[in-house]
């Protein structure tokens, strides 16, 4: 997959995407990351990239000129067709569906606001869906273009080693459930003692530990996650006998 970023700071992205699973990804040609700066497409002697709001108020737009020379330049680097996906507190949620559909697109290119955003026009002309990482502010949209980079290569095949499967994540099975607690070495430990089913060898009942774990935990920590009216019959009991037990 490739991912343009349309941002003023590219060593940021440079920098977030040489690490760990993106990092070995990009290495693998899993991942092409590309970095475009507006500031290399400002006109000028002073490379404006930004200017004062129309009707005053605080702060700086982006403005669309530079924008528009250096989405052109990115749009330019490689046929593929490629959604513009602008990072904003006005976008819609992203959640592991919409990551999931984004990582099945061959590009897309990223589009990071600074200052108090960017003139509406460019918007208008040249953004094809805003997404959201969730109702905070920041002071950019850097760190969200890095979450949706390290999330849609998280899911190319094979960026992840079997050991890694992404399948086990929270929010992964058909429902999104919660992942399920996890457990190391040692056993005994002052903090407590690895559930005996974990160490039993008896893989049916570990899965349905699991399962039931990851039930439990979203009918607790995430009920707005669960919609019990979409469980199976046997999920059902499972999250019925947690209950039970909790409840004792
Ligand atoms: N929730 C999110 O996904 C999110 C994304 C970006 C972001 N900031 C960059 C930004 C982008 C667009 C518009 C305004 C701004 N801001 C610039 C700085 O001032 C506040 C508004 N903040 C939060």
């Amino acid at each position: 997959m490739r991912i343009d970023v349309v941002t003023l700071f590219p060593e940021f992205m440079a920098q977030s995407a040489a690490l760990g699973v993106v990092g070995r990804a990009a290495e693998r040609g899993l991942l092409e990351l590309h970095g475009w700066n507006p500031r290399d497409y400002a006109e000028g002697n002073y490379r404006r990239v930004d200017d004062r709001p129309f009707g005053g108020g605080p702060g700086m737009v982006m403005l669309i000129e530079p924008l528009r020379a250096c989405l052109a330049a990115a749009k330019a680097a490689d046929p593929a067709p490629a959604p513009v996906i602008y990072l904003s507190p006005q976008g819609t949620p992203l959640t592991q569906a919409k990551v999931r559909e984004l990582a099945a697109l061959p590009r897309m290119i990223l589009l990071c606001g600074r200052y108090e955003g960017i003139d509406e026009r460019f918007l208008e002309a040249e953004v094809t869906e805003e997404i959201s990482l969730g109702d905070y502010v920041l002071s950019g949209g850097e760190l969200g273009a890095a979450v949706i980079v390290d999330a849609v290569t998280r899911l190319q095949e094979g960026a992840l080693g079997d050991a890694e499967s992404a399948a086990q994540d929270s929010f992964e099975g058909p429902q999104g459930l919660l992942d399920c607690p996890h457990y190391s070495h040692p056993a005994q430990h002052e903090w407590g003692t690895v559930p005996d089913v974990l160490r039993s060898g008896n893989h049916a009942a570990i899965a349905r530990w699991r399962r039931q774990q990851s039930l439990l935990r979203t009918a607790l920590r995430r009920p707005d996650l669960l919609d019990e009216g979409q469980l199976s019959k046997a999920d059902r009991v499972l999250l019925e006998q947690a209950r039970q037990a909790v409840a004792k």
